[in-house]
């Protein structure tokens, strides 16, 4: 197995490190256009290696795609992050030219590889990516979702004070502060619905910090978060690497599924060494689909932006 991670800054970094301790593949290839920056953080991650106990051989190199030449999986972290105050929307106009370069020049040496999208405004970039590559739609798959259902879990851990390993919550729509729709009324703490055990206000609290979740870090970092970022990434490339079938929320083209066509959203995806598989259908509320419809709206306004964009 092979892989790429593009972009060896905060979030491609931390991935690629979860990807090495994780053991997902013999080699790990990091790519940045910034010279010596890749091979600088391949080699602090490489010396981790006799601590963590992994085999994974990981290169760094400098915009240098030969390198990666045959990757299963290519993750796609490179562009600008946002600074407080922003919204991830912002960062549309440089990011789309980056990540469109991007998935052309790794497809060229990877043509069977499956695409997974980080750069933001993720649930855009990700459309963007299935247009510019023509890749058939299960090998391109965006990730938002996995993180903030694990921010979601995370507060709910915190008013249940249990293990966070026993909740099942899942966030779907956009990965946007506004877009983003965690699922209370499915969330369960082994089983027994967390809407049992907290109260409405609390749980729309919940709800309310994880959408916010990505800008309340930025604004405590003054960039944008890494370590659950590119521990989620990496979570994702293992279910395809490793074939699990685990269900997750990530961005995907919709042909009809949850009532919409042409865009890329997050839903409750199959993930395996296909790609996506199939599309779970969690028979929404009347109020969730809702939200989900706003959620598209504001997804297909930003598409559009794209195409004054990108040539
Ligand atoms: N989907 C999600 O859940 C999340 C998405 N993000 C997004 O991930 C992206 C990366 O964030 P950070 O790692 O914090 O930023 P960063 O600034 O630390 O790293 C970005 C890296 O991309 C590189 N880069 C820029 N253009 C490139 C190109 N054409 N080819 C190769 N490398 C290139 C830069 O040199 C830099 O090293 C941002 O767009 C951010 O908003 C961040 C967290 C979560
Ligand atoms: O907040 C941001 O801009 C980065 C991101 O997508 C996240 O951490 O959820």
């Amino acid at each position: 197995m092979k892989i790429t991670v593009v972009g060896a800054g905060a979030v491609g970094a931390t991935c690629a490190d979860n990807i090495a301790r994780r053991e997902l593949a013999e080699e790990l290839v990091i790519l940045d256009i910034k010279e010596g920056f890749a091979e600088g953080k391949a080699l602090d991650i490489m010396q981790t290696a006799s601590l963590c106990g992994f085999d994974t051989r990981v290169k760094g190199v400098t915009n240098d795609y030969a390198a990666t030449a045959g990757s299963d999986v290519v993750v796609i972290t490179s562009g600008i992050p946002r600074k407080p105050g922003m919204t991830r929307e912002e960062l549309i106009g440089t990011n789309a030219r980056i990540v469109e370069t991007v998935c052309k020049s790794a497809l060229e040496y990877s043509p069977n590889a499956i695409i997974v999208v980080i750069s933001n405004p993720m649930d855009t970039m990700t459309y963007l990516a299935l247009k510019a590559t023509g890749l058939p739609k299960n090998r391109v798959i965006g990730m938002g979702g996995i993180l903030d259902s694990a921010r979601f879990k995370c507060y709910l851990q915190k008013e249940l004070d249990c293990s966070a390993n026993d909740l099942h919550a899942t966030v779907i729509g956009g990965h946007g502060d506004t877009t983003m729709i965690p699922l209370t009324r499915l969330a369960t703490l082994n089983g027994t619905p967390v809407s049992n055990m907290l109260s409405a206000d609390t749980l729309k609290q919940v709800a309310a910090d994880t959408m916010v979740g990505g800008a309340t870090l930025t604004k405590l970092l003054g960039t944008s978060a890494w370590y659950a970022p590119g521990a989620a990434g990496a979570e994702l490339v293992e279910s395809i690497v490793r074939n699990q079938k685990k269900v997750f929320p990530c961005c995907v083209s919709l042909e009809g599924e949850y009532g919409q066509n042409d865009i890329c959203l997050g839903v409750p995806v199959v993930i395996g060494s296909n790609g996506w598989e199939s599309i779970i259908d969690y028979k929404l509320n009347e109020e969730e689909m809702a939200a989900f419809n706003k959620s598209a709206e504001a997804v297909r306004n930003m598409n559009q932006v794209l195409d004054t964009l990108v040539a």
